[in-house]
């Protein structure tokens, strides 16, 4: 079957000022994937988020999100994806189930905030305000608040930056989850397991360009087909095996 392409880009170029950020990439995300955009910092994986998320204006190029023009409907745009907001977003006065009926009431959407917390592992917070939580408990309420609005298509940058193990394992499962009911998850990282456990397909973004995309097995047998080798015998395990072994998989920020 012919997979639905549900954003389409064409020769993207993001100037500011003088340099060029994003050098005219071109790339497709199909419905119902998560796709990965990895890259180096500076690379220019969140301007070329936040151009598709219609944050932030392009210097050239095409992009096509749900079948919507970004020049012509940036506002249908909008109403089919989901963004995670900055912290500063989350009004300091407000807990967790007064936020999302805000989210709620600002998207005309009718909301269940104990259910959509339970999703997030969030239940026991539902009182707490957005300060109190821990940085595992505040990236899962971040994602939860970007499903508010039922959208087609997710937005995760870094998701699992500053994370422990437990916690960035407990969130890779969630995006799966998210993923597995229908949504589209487009998300940026700096690590390497997580794309290679989450993306179904990812670009390597370098110094404004695409250098390779495909899916993260693709990518791999391509590197070892030309002859690479690790230099170090793997062995079955890593450290993180160990970290997690010792520590068991339960979250600890409660
Ligand atoms: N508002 C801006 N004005 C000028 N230059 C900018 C602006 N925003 C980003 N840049 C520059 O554009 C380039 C790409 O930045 P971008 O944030 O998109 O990279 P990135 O791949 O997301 O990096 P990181 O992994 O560090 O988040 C960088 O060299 C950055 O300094």
């Amino acid at each position: 079957m012919e997979k639905k392409k549900i954003i389409e880009v064409e020769n993207l170029v993001k100037k500011y000022g003088d340099f060029t950020a994003v050098k005219g990439i071109s790339f497709d995300v199909f419905e119902g994937e998560i796709f990965g955009l990895l890259g180096p910092n500076g690379a220019g994986k969140s301007t070329t988020l936040e151009i598709i998320e219609t944050l932030r204006e392009k210097t050239s190029g095409k992009v096509v999100v749900g079948g919507y023009d970004l020049d012509k409907s940036p506002n249908d745009i909008k109403k089919i994806i989901g963004v995670q907001l900055q912290s500063s977003g989350y009004y300091p006065g407000l807990n967790l189930i007064e936020l999302i009926e805000m989210f709620g009431g600002l998207y005309n959407q009718p909301v269940k905030p104990l259910q959509l917390l339970g999703m997030f592992n969030l239940e026991d917070k539902a009182k707490a305000q957005y300060k109190e939580l821990s940085g595992g408990q505040k990236q899962r309420f971040s994602i939860a608040t970007t499903l508010i609005n039922k959208p087609q298509i997710i937005f995760l940058d870094e998701p699992t930056t500053g994370l422990d193990p437990q916690a960035r394992r407990n969130l890779w499962d969630l995006i799966q989850e998210v993923r597995n009911q229908g949504t589209t998850v487009v998300i940026t990282t700096h690590y390497m397991d997580e794309a290679e456990f989450l993306c179904n397909r990812c670009a390597i973004v370098d110094s404004g360009r695409i250098i390779a995309i495909d899916s993260p097995d693709a990518l791999i047998d391509k590197l070892v087909s030309s002859g690479f080798e690790r230099k170090k015998e793997v062995k079955k395990a890593n450290l993180e095996d160990v970290f997690i072994h010792l520590t068991g998989k339960e979250l600890r920020e409660e």
